[in-house]
């Protein structure tokens, strides 16, 4: 099921975005007195991570993960934390607590068992913003990737997973579609009318592993898309 937000410009998105996840995040510390975050990395999401910086948190008490990273310590140019660090963690959330994905000791299989397994003390994730390729990938559950499978099903019972495609230099560490997808709020960020066209495809599409951002489309809770050309 999903909900589509149209918005007149991308300030406008950027803002309407950020004000919700903020006043979901309120409602979740309200309930349960801290609260998980996920954020996409890529292209799309620095303006967005910029303006949630600026809404008056607890941040302290907001556990937040990226959806998915390239296995590099964060100081390489291509890590989604490193950009979340510099991004998000200034002005009002300078204290968000932002777990890392990387490790110098443990290879990236053994790296994604382990965030797997601390990262199940704070599921479901109360707030979950992803992005999406035009590709039809979101997080890195990359058609075609090998691993892609494991990640999507939910009897793995795996929270992480390591994905390692033909056209990727370096693993990635992603959560699973079942810990996506489970999340108490789902949101999409996309801008410009190519990906709104490979939205398109992808509900026309029926393989998953084709277009795997139709398995977070697979929930009772609506992923809602916030769209801006
Ligand atoms: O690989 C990724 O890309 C998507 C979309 O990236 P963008 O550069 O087109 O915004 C992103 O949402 C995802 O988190 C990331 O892993």
């Amino acid at each position: 099921m999903i909900d589509i937000v149209n918005y007149e410009e991308r300030q406008i998105q950027i803002i309407g975005l950020a004000n919700r996840v903020a006043d979901e995040l309120l409602r979740a510390l309200a309930a349960r007195g801290r609260a998980t975050l996920v954020v996409p990395g890529g292209t799309t999401s620095p303006d967005f991570l910029r303006e949630l910086s600026t809404k008056r948190l607890v941040w302290e008490k907001i556990d937040t993960f990226v959806c998915a990273d390239q296995f590099v310590p964060e100081s390489d140019a291509r890590s989604n934390v490193g950009m979340v660090r510099r991004e998000l963690l200034q002005n009002h959330a300078a204290k968000c607590n932002l777990h890392s994905f990387w490790s110098a000791y443990n290879s990236a299989q053994d790296q994604a068992l382990k965030l797997g397994r601390s990262i199940e003390q704070h599921l479901p994730i109360d707030v979950c913003v992803l992005g999406m390729g035009l590709d039809m990938h979101t997080a890195s559950l990359l058609p075609g990737a090998k691993d892609l499978q494991t990640a999507l099903r939910d009897e793995e019972r795996r929270n992480v997973v390591c994905i390692e495609a033909a056209n990727c230099a370096t693993p990635r560490l992603t959560l699973t579609a079942p810990s996506l997808r489970r999340a108490r709020n789902l949101h999409l960020l996309i801008t410009g009318r190519a990906k709104r066209m490979a939205l398109g495809r992808a509900l026309k599409i029926n393989s998953v592993k084709q277009a795997p951002i139709k398995a977070v489309m697979q929930v009772d809770n609506p992923l809602n898309v916030h769209f801006a050309a």
